[in-house]
Parts: C-alpha cells; structure tokens; sequence
C-alpha cells in the first residue's frame, strides 16, 4: 500500500480510536464512516491479482474500521446498525476477533445467547489472536454461558443478593419466557395464560426494561414532586422514541401493546416474536409509530417499579421509576392475583404467586388489592378502566347486602379491627359465602384482619369468636396469592407460638416459606429464605 495513503488511513484509525477513548461515540463512528468510505472506494479500484498485499492490508484496515464503528455503535445503542458492520466485517474475515467479540457482545445485550455464546466461543479459538484479551474474553464466555443456561432453563439464584439484604451488586438476569401464551382474555383484551401447571414460586417471565427513567421525585431539592415526575416522563416517552426510532423489532413490538382503543377488537400477536433468540426467523415490518400512539401505548403499559428495585438503587422512599416491558404488558390486572412482579435492576421477573393451573390467565396486581371495592374502584379509574376480574364481579353482587356495605362503613369509620372481622364472619356464615369468595371478602377487609392478628390482646380478646390466624392466612392467599401483609400475620403467629404449636409449627413453617417463594420466587434457596422471613 503507498505510504500516503497507509498513513492517512493510520491518522484516521488513530484519531478514531482516541473520541471512542474519550467515549465521543458519535463523533468516533463518523470517523470510522470516513474510514469505511475510502477503504471500499480504494477497494473498489484496486486489483488484487496485481497488488494481493495491498489488497489485504485494505480488507483488514476495512474490517477493523467496521468493527471499531460497530463498537461506538453498540455505545450509542444502534444495535442493527452495529450488528450490520459486523456481519460485513465477518463476511470478508470469518475470523475477525474484534468484529466477533463484538458482535457477541452486542448479541448478548440483545438477549441472543446461544449465537452469542458462538461468537465468543470463535473468538476464544483465536485466543493467540487476542493478544492478550484472553483474559476478559473468558469474563464474557462465562457470563454468555451463565445467561445462556438461566434462559434456556429459567433456574435463577437470586440467593445471595436476598442475604445482603438485597443490596450489593444487583444479579445479572437473562431474558426467560415460560410455559406461557397470549390468548383472547375474559378480563379484557390479550392476556398471557399458561400452558402448564404452574407451582407457586415459580418464574414465568422475566423481561428486561426497553427504556426505563429513575429518579428521586419529592424530598428536598428544587422542584416540586410532581414537577419533577413531568420532567421524568418526558425523558422516558424520548428514551421510548428513540427505542423506536433504532430498531425495527423493538418498533413492531411495540406497536403490538395495547393503547387503551378497541382492546377487544386487538390482534393477538404469536409470543414467538418476543423470543429474542427467534428474532432472526422473523421478517419484522417496518411501520411507523406515531408519536400520539406511542403516548397511548406508554400511557397503557407502563409500569412504576416497586419498592425492591428502590432498596436495589439504594435511594429513599421519594424514589420513582418509570418502565416499559413489553411482554409483561400483556398481563391483566386482578384483584385475585396468581402472579407477582420483582423488579431487579432493569428486569422484571413475574413469579406464580400462588399454584396455577394450565390454561389459567396470569394475571398480577397493578395496585394493592387488600383493600375494600369502593378503594380498588378508584385505583383502576386512575389506571383507566373498570375491573371486571372474578372478585369484582362477586363483590359487585354482594353490593346488595346492606350489612356488607355497613361493615365497610365501620372499617373507615375506625371501628375496633376485632369487632368488623366478627361482624364480616358473621355475615359470611348467614350469606353462605365459601371457598375462594370467602378469600375475597376477607382480603378486602384485610386492614381489619391484619389489625387483629397483629396484636395478642385483641387476638386473644376475640379468641375463638374470630376464625384463627393460619386459616384466614390460607384463604386469603389461595384468593389473592402471596403477599407480605399476609405472610407477616402467619410469621407473626409463628414467632409468638415459638414452636409451641408442636407438629403443627412445622407445618405453618413449611406455609410459611411456600408463601415466602410465592413472593420472591423459588429463584431463592430455602437458608436465604428463611434468613429473609427470621424463622
Ligand atoms: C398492560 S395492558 C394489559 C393487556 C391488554 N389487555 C392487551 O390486550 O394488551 C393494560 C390494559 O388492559 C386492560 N385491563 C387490564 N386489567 C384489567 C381488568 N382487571 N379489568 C378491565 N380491564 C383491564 C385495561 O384496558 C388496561 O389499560
């Protein structure tokens, strides 16, 4: 190759490689174009047969410019643009080692593991290659492989991160769906059901965030809370955009989510076109997605993470945070929940909360159900619709008992805990209601129960009049799944028998650590478990 141009090439590699160092992503990948364009046009007019040296050493220049913009690329995460330059990079050399390892990385951000794994796995048998890379290729390989078994299988270990406390560096998940679909819901729309039986525990889905804004809203500091939860939207909905404007697979996703229009007349996508391992076979189209539809969509299936990822961020209880994940958002609320959500940094795991049958719906809370109708009411007209689950439907019958309706007077009037708990099983027992309804009511007085059990003297004041602990901890959670009030009240009951229950403590224990999986999932080894609920 003449000088001149080897050393315009070197000077544009060099100043390159200095904005990516100096992390300029973008000013680095217009580089690295400027790069691309004279290597192919040099290319183009040379011959190889009469000069092969110079050929090569264009090809190789041409390569690696591509895998250096593919590497700023991933940075500013236009991942097809990346992957693309990889490809082309691999096409002239198979065995590029920077095109493959980062092609590799860019596949694993991308939830692809086992091509991912290939990538690395090619890259590790060049490992002289490396020169010296050996060593964080092997970091890679191994966190591919650990991902790659976790998806495959959905075997998480969440133990050690619970033990800290759930503090401390945050787990690293794979994306993982379960033996679950999407179907034609009664509840409304699509909604995600299973195709197996499902044990309580656990992990159905685990999906992670295609945007998610956090921030601390309230407190101290300039701005009011709300303002501050604006501004914090306005980020997400142009985190959201810019997703969309990137990538084709994440627009068509996207735009299958419901934006509250027409739910029932919605198309019901195939679930295969989530499974980011699949995307390869799928010819996603390219659609526009307007700005008004993405509000709509963003308005519908966002979700504010819950207090677990704010211990994660290790921020106070002004922490919020804002996400989107997408086939989390096929799931319908119920007031009798089978599912739970954990947010773990950017991921969202949905664990069965209780046992679930094949061909149930999932369904998870959006807001907490352990409260009466008339709340549960004003919290889904603040999420836009009028909840037609099963407990709904029962207690919007049971409306028509004048004395059901005084109880719940009672209960806001602040009447004793003990005395609306007698007077609600009371009514149960004269209105006939049993199985899971009883369940239902009792969750929705469960401020009344909770209050009960809570204390030993108006436990022991209303003694056998009121049902006992464990039996009103079971029904409630065979009707609304696990939830921590209700495991409280039987760790509680537990703590106070202090083993005296004799056979019987063990079995309230082994209750105890079921409702703790239906909880944080089966994702925890029974020490971390017990060590979370002090038994
Ligand atoms: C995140 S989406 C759930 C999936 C949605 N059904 C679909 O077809 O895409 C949330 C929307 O589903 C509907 N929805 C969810 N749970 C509901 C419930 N219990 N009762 C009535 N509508 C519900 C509401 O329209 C809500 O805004």
């Amino acid at each position: 190759m003449a000088t001149a141009e080897e050393e315009l090439l070197q000077e544009l590699r060099s100043k390159a490689t200095e904005l990516f160092l100096r992390e300029q992503w973008a000013e680095s990948s217009g580089l690295c174009s400027q790069l691309i364009d004279l290597c192919r046009a040099h290319l183009s007019a040379a011959d190889r047969a009469s000069d092969p040296d110079r050929f090569s050493k264009l090809q190789r220049s041409l390569c690696l410019a591509l895998a250096n913009r593919a590497d700023a690329g991933s940075k500013l995460r236009s991942l097809d643009e990346a992957l693309r330059d990889c490809d082309e990079a691999l096409a002239i050399e198979s065995s590029h080692f920077r095109a493959l390892v980062c092609k590799g990385k860019i596949l694993l951000s991308l939830g692809r593991y086992s091509a991912a794994l290939e990538c690395f796995k090619s890259a590790a048998s060049l490992e002289p290659q490396g020169n010296g890379n050996a060593e964080s290729l092997n970091v890679w390989l191994d966190k591919c492989k650990k991902l790659e078994y976790q998806s495959r299988t959905g075997n998480f270990d969440l133990s050690d991160w619970v033990s800290a406390g759930f503090r401390g560096e945050i787990p690293e998940l794979a994306e993982y769906i379960g033996p679950v679909e999407i179907k034609k819901s009664e509840i409304s729309g699509r909604g995600l059901f299973a195709t197996k039986n499902i044990d309580a525990g656990t992990v159905v889905l685990v999906t992670r965030a295609i945007a998610i804004e956090r921030g601390i809203v309230g407190g101290e500091g300039s701005g009011s809370g709300e303002n501050k939860q604006l501004v914090m939207w306005k980020n997400f909905i142009e985190r959201v955009a810019g997703c969309v404007s990137r990538c084709r697979r994440t627009r068509h996703l996207i735009s299958t989510l419901s934006s509250g229009e027409d739910e029932e007349g919605l198309e019901i996508p195939d679930l295969s076109i989530f499974r980011a391992e699949a995307s390869e076979k799928h010819d996603y189209p390219d659609e526009k997605l307007d700005m008004n539809k993405i509000l709509g969509i963003l308005d519908v299936n966002s979700l504010v993470e819950n207090a677990i990822s704010a211990k994660v961020m290790g921020r106070n209880k002004d922490y919020y945070g804002v996400g989107l994940w997408l086939l989390a958002s096929f799931i319908n609320h119920s007031c009798g929940p089978n599912a739970r959500r954990l947010h773990v940094g950017n991921h969202l795991m949905v664990i069965a909360s209780r046992d679930i049958r094949a061909g149930e719906e999932l369904a998870f809370a959006y807001f907490d159900v352990l409260q009466p109708p008339t709340k549960r009411r004003e919290m889904a007209a603040a999420w836009g619709f009028d909840c037609s689950c099963k407990r709904c439907e029962f207690e919007e019958k049971m409306q028509s008992k004048q004395e059901l309706r005084d109880t719940e007077t009672a209960l806001e009037g602040g009447m004793d805990a003990g005395g609306v708990v007698y007077r609600l099983e009371e009514g149960m027992r004269r209105w006939n209601v049993r199985g899971k309804e009883k369940g239902y009511l009792r969750a929705s007085f469960w401020a009344a129960y909770g209050g009960t059990y809570a204390s030993e003297k108006s436990a022991k004041r209303w003694g056998r009049r009121i049902p006992a602990a464990e039996a009103v901890v079971d029904s409630v959670a065979e009707a609304a799944g696990s939830e921590e009030r209700v495991l409280k009240v039987l760790v509680e009951q537990l703590s106070r028998s202090g083993g005296g229950l004799g056979g019987g403590a063990m079995v309230e224990m082994e209750k105890a650590l079921k409702l703790g999986r239906g909880i944080h999932g089966k994702v925890i080894k029974k020490q971390a478990l017990r060590a979370l609920l002090e038994l």
